[in-house]
């Protein structure tokens, strides 16, 4: 049976063949394949099966690129965009450019086209104005912040992490084995470097302005998805003995007309009702750096329909988004 280079490469890659499963990819791009430039431009970037080398994955992204691989050309801009790529710095303008050249012949391009030509960015890709959020609790703060989204970027958040969203799961610290989530419910999927198309990117820097934090302090924007019956039980958002203590996190709710799926603080007697496009913030952390007790908080269960909320949570220092997502 002939077997195509892209599956060959996956088995020798699983049975630990990994140089000739290289190989096989990078003869095949030769041969003008561009998906097998792209799988070996994915693995370098996730570092997985071969060591994560940013350089390579560009090299062959680019050669995917040169011969016509329209999601790699997006991928390609979105590593120009948000610099972890293996690149110097982000680097808007030139990203913005490639994609004016993408939306040319795709339309998925151009749909990202049309909402940044809606948004008052600068050059760089950040807001002209800083996002104004009101106070729903005083100390510890919390904020509401209204409209943060429209309601075209809420859905283009939901759209892209589709195809992402697993059910959440946690590693069984006795078998090691992955385990049903003990306190959320709900899908899941982190919208990862590769995916931060520059829609992504600009509300990732809108969040950055409006929390006043370092846009590389943000762990990749979180999508999850509650069924009814489904929620996040009281819990803090802070995780137990991380050196880089998550400090802030910003929610933004992307749909509304569910029932149930409030979010409450019961210890400030706060219930925030999810409006599309809002977004709330609070810092998760005391002065002296342990978590503040008082921001406990809970995604009420959800009885009809479906609550699609963007979580940010955001680190004290840049983190590592290779590590935190999968591509
Ligand atoms: O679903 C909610 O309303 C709460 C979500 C939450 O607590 C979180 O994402 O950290
Ligand atoms: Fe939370």
């Amino acid at each position: 049976m002939h077997r195509n280079p892209i599956d060959l490469a996956l088995s020798l890659a699983s049975a630990g063949k990994t140089e000739q499963a290289c190989a096989l990819l990078a003869d095949a791009g030769a041969q003008g394949s561009a998906e097998a430039w792209m799988q070996l431009a994915v693995w370098y970037l996730i570092g997985a099966p071969v060591p994560r080398d940013l350089d390579r994955a560009r090299t062959c992204l680019a050669k995917a690129v040169a011969i016509g691989h329209v999601d790699g050309a997006l991928m390609e801009i979105a590593l120009l965009a948000n610099g972890n790529g293996g690149q110097t710095a982000p680097d808007w303008p030139r990203a913005l450019r490639a994609l004016d050249i993408a939306a040319q012949n795709d339309p998925v391009a151009a749909a990202q086209r049309a909402l940044l030509a809606n948004m008052a960015l600068r050059p760089d890709g950040t807001p002209l104005a800083t996002p104004v959020g009101e106070i729903l609790h005083d100390a510890p703060r919390l904020q509401r912040f209204p409209r943060l989204l429209t309601p075209e970027e809420c859905a283009h958040l939901a759209t892209t992490a589709q195809p992402l969203l697993e059910p959440s799961f946690v590693l069984d610290p006795r078998s090691g084995r992955p385990m049903p989530h003990p306190i959320r419910t709900s899908d899941g999927g982190a919208i990862g470097p590769t995916r931060e198309d520059l829609v992504v990117r600009a509300i990732n820097l809108r969040i950055a302005a409006a929390t006043g934090t370092d846009v590389q302090n943000g762990e990749p924007l979180t999508v999850l998805r509650y069924a009814p019956g489904q929620q996040y039980r009281r819990h803090l958002d802070t995780i137990a003995g991380a050196a880089n203590q998550r400090m802030a996190t910003l929610i933004l709710y992307l749909n509304q007309g569910f029932a149930g799926g409030e979010t409450s603080f019961p210890a400030i007697g706060v219930t925030v009702q999810p409006r599309a496009g809002d977004a709330i913030l609070f810092e998760t952390l005391l002065p002296d750096g342990s978590p503040d007790p008082q921001l406990v908080h809970s995604g009420e269960p959800v009885r009809a329909g479906a609550k699609w909320i963007a979580t940010r949570w955001i680190r004290q220092a840049p983190v590592d988004p290779w590590t935190l997502a999968a591509g």
